[in-house]
Formats: structure tokens, C-alpha cells, sequence
């Protein structure tokens, strides 16, 4: 099922579902990657595939993302029981918890300003706000892939190190320093239902890293796409075997 078997096997081994905690990244991991944030698609049955590896792992199943928990609602409603958003910097610890965010500097407006007088120089580029930094999307503009990179590295740069450049899909985003996926895994891990499992983190990208190193950290594992699976299909077959039971033989 996992697409490397070999980096696979050297990476501590998949827990028993009933000692593991899942924690999901969103975009390129649990859905394919879309033309556009908002064009991502919920392929039919994920939902409740989640929801019943939630049932199986005790409710620990958390989505890590860097989008803002608003939209994972929107996409995966009443799925994860717990959701880190905006890579970290926002938490919702369980289904009816309050969304808590770390304190961090707002993003000065003459940054968002220039941003976007930038991308309307570069037609199909885009700016993603979040309410702690933003995205310069380059996926309907490659060309204008160096100019948004310099544009967002001159602004960290001025920022005296509150923010720094954030390298994505076809995007750079600015972001404030202090929290990433790693942190939130962390923080889960730290409660219940959470508390004492061993984290399985998947993810595809860079920002993914941190949340799989913490999860090695801890004593659990994680997969990174196209490393252990070749894209999120895989990961989706895979799941599904899992919340099926199907591949208990395989885990430790
Ligand atoms: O942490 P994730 O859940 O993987 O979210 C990372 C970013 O994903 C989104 O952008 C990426 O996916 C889009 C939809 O497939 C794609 O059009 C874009 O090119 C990608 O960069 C989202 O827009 C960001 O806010 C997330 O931080």
C-alpha cells in the first residue's frame, strides 16, 4: 500500500490503531492539489473513512494545516476531533472547544498593499490573506514565481525577524515565526485523547517536516508524499484499508 516500502521500513514502525493518534495535513495529503485553494474537492467517501479511523483510534484524529480551521470545517465537517489551523498558530483542542490562537505581530498593511499591487502585475497571480500573514500564489502565474519570492523576502527581511518566507506549492507565503506544524503536534499530543498515543503525521510539503520530525520525536512516525506514498490518492486507499481493519496484520 505505501508507495517506498524501503523509506518506509527505516522509519520507527506504524503503531497499533488502537495506540496511534492520526494527525493529517489537508492540501496535497488528504485532497488533491486544485487549481486554486478554493477549488479543492472532498473525493466521496473520505469523510467517512476519517470518521471511522476516529472511532477505531479512541477520537485521535487531528487535521495540521495551514489553512485557517474555518475552511477545514467547511471541507471535513464534524470529522477531526481536533483541528491545528494556519500551521499552528491556531488550535481547537476537541469538537466543542473554543479556537484558541497563539499571540502574534499583525501583518503591516503597506506589506498587503504592495502584495497586492504586485499580483495585478502578474495576471493569475493571487493573494491569500490569513489573519496572521498571507499567500502569494504563483500557480496560474510560474512567471511571476521570482518576483513574488523577492517581493516577500524583502519584507521579512524588514521585518527584524517576526516573519519569514515560507516556501509552498507554487507559493510563497509570509508568515510570523514562533509556531509550525511541529509545535502543534506538541501541543495535541499533550491531551486526551491524544495524550499518550503515538503520532502518525502524513503530509507532502516542507512545512509537513517539522509536524513528522515531532511525531519521530514522540515516539510514533510519519509519511511524507511522493517520499512513502506517490500522491494522495495513495494515502486515501491507505487510510481506507486501515479504517477497514485491513492492515492491522501489518502494524507492530
Ligand atoms: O498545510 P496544508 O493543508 O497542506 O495547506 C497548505 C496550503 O494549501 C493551500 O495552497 C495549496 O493548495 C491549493 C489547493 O490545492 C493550491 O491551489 C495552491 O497552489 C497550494 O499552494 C492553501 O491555499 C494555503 O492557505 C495553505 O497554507
Amino acid at each position: 500500500m505505501i508507495a517506498n516500502p524501503e523509506a518506509a521500513a527505516s522509519r520507527p514502525k506504524l503503531p497499533p490503531i488502537e495506540r496511534a493518534a492520526f494527525l493529517l495535513d489537508f492540501d496535497g495529503t488528504l485532497v488533491d492539489i486544485a487549481p486554486a485553494p478554493e477549488l479543492v474537492r472532498v473525493q466521496d467517501g473520505l469523510s467517512d473513512t476519517l470518521r471511522r479511523l476516529r472511532a477505531l483510534c479512541g477520537d485521535a484524529l487531528a487535521v495540521v494545516t495551514g489553512r485557517p480551521i474555518a475552511q477545514i470545517d467547511e471541507f471535513l465537517p464534524g470529522v477531526p476531533y481536533a483541528v491545528a489551523g494556519e500551521h499552528g498558530i491556531a488550535m481547537r483542542r476537541n469538537p466543542d472547544a473554543e479556537l484558541v490562537r497563539v499571540p502574534v505581530p499583525p501583518v503591516p498593511a503597506a506589506w498587503l498593499e504592495a502584495a497586492e499591487a504586485l499580483v495585478a502585475a502578474h495576471p493569475g497571480a493571487r493573494v491569500e490573506r490569513k489573519a496572521t500573514g498571507f499567500v502569494l500564489h504563483y500557480r496560474a502565474a510560474p512567471e511571476a514565481e521570482g518576483a513574488l519570492r523577492e517581493a516577500a523576502e524583502r519584507m521579512a527581511e524588514g521585518s527584524g525577524g517576526a516573519f519569514h518566507v515560507q516556501t509552498a506549492k507554487m507559493a510563497w507565503e509570509i508568515r510570523p515565526h514562533g509556531t509550525d506544524k511541529g509545535s502543534a503536534v506538541h501541543a495535541l499530543m499533550q491531551q486526551k485523547p491524544f495524550l499518550g498515543r503515538l503520532p502518525v503525521f502524513i503530509g507532502d510539503d516542507v512545512t509537513d517536516e517539522d509536524g513528522i520530525r515531532a511525531a519521530i520525536a514522540l515516539g510514533g512516525t510519519g509519511y511524507r508524499i511522493p517520499a512513502d506514498f506517490d500522491e494522495p490518492e495513495s494515502v486515501r486507499r491507505w487510510l481506507t484499508a486501515l479504517a477497514a481493519g485491513e492492515e492491522r496484520a501489518w502494524a507492530v
